[in-house]
């Protein structure tokens, strides 16, 4: 059994998925100040005695930005160079804002494969097991994009959130995004939907694809992954990582964006 098993912890542990839109300026670039006003909000949930496991994607996005694509490209090995150049920029940049906190980084670069072999599977689970023990790393984990094809992939980080949300057994599963939850319809005018207790077909239908060039997956993934993680008994949350001080107010229970039940449970 993990050791961090739900029941015999101390500290609520949540997985946080920080999407490409709310990581990258609309050109494309890094986008500094919100990074550092969302490591800020981590660093001081941790302080409080939360565990916080992160999700980033960005790596495409910010590889594309340096190697110079103005769109997405769509050949593999042109992704996979993106990935190769933007993901270390990524973890420079959050090493240098989280010791400014007092906090390290640690990578974890994760494929399908990984998950689907029972001993790769539990070596990531005890290797963040081991990091979230030591209570100044904070797990930053992405999908290996350099290795991945299209066999092997999740493609999106909303599914392999969830995933990971299972692993480490968290008691939350939180999406930001650049959109403040799923909305009826998807256009800017659409009512959010505060809360799904079931995931039904009227659900479903709401989601759609994203809009952006450099994101992948839209509403479509993040429903897939809040089935996925209801399924493993954990809640999900979408929220707008854009808006002030999100992560605090979820964590004061505040009702922001979309709250997806797992088995009826918040
Ligand atoms: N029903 C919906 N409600 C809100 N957003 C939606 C909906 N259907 C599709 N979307 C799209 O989902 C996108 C957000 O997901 P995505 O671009 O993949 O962001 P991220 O990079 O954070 O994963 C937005 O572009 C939005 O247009
Ligand atoms: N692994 C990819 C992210 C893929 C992904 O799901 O992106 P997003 O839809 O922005 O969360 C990257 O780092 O660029």
């Amino acid at each position: 059994m993990a050791k961090g098993k739900r029941s015999e912890r101390s500290h609520p542990r949540w997985v946080v998925k920080l999407g490409t839109g709310i990581l990258s300026t609309p050109a494309g670039d890094l986008d500094l100040p919100q990074i550092r006003r969302l490591v800020q909000q981590v660093a001081i949930l941790e302080g409080q005695g939360l565990e916080i496991v992160l999700v980033s994607s960005g790596a495409i996005g910010s590889g594309m930005g340096l190697l110079g694509y103005r769109r997405r490209p769509t050949a593999i090995e042109e992704l996979q160079a993106c990935a190769a150049v933007g993901q270390p920029q990524l973890m420079r940049l959050y090493e240098e804002l989280f010791s400014e906190r007092g906090f390290h980084v640690a990578q974890l670069l994760l494929t399908y494969l990984d998950l689907d072999s029972r001993t790769l599977y539990e070596n990531a689970q005890k290797t963040i097991e081991h990091l979230l023990a030591r209570g100044v790393f904070i797990p930053v984990i992405n999908e290996n994009d350099v290795v991945s094809y299209e066999e092997i992939k999740f493609g999106d980080n909303d599914r392999l959130s969830a995933h990971v949300a299972a692993m480490v057994q968290a008691d939350k599963l939180i999406i930001l995004s650049n959109v403040p939850g799923l909305r009826e319809r998807n256009d800017d005018g659409g009512r959010i939907i505060p809360l799904v207790e079931r995931i039904t077909g009227e659900i479903e239908a709401m989601a759609g694809k994203t809009r952006s060039e450099r994101s992948v997956g839209g509403m479509v993934t993040k429903v897939d992954a809040a089935r996925i993680a209801g399924s493993a008994g954990i809640p999900m949350q979408i929220a707008d990582g854009r808006e002030t001080e999100i992560l605090q107010r979820i964590a004061a229970g505040e009702s922001v964006g979309t709250l997806f039940l797992a088995g009826g449970k918040p």
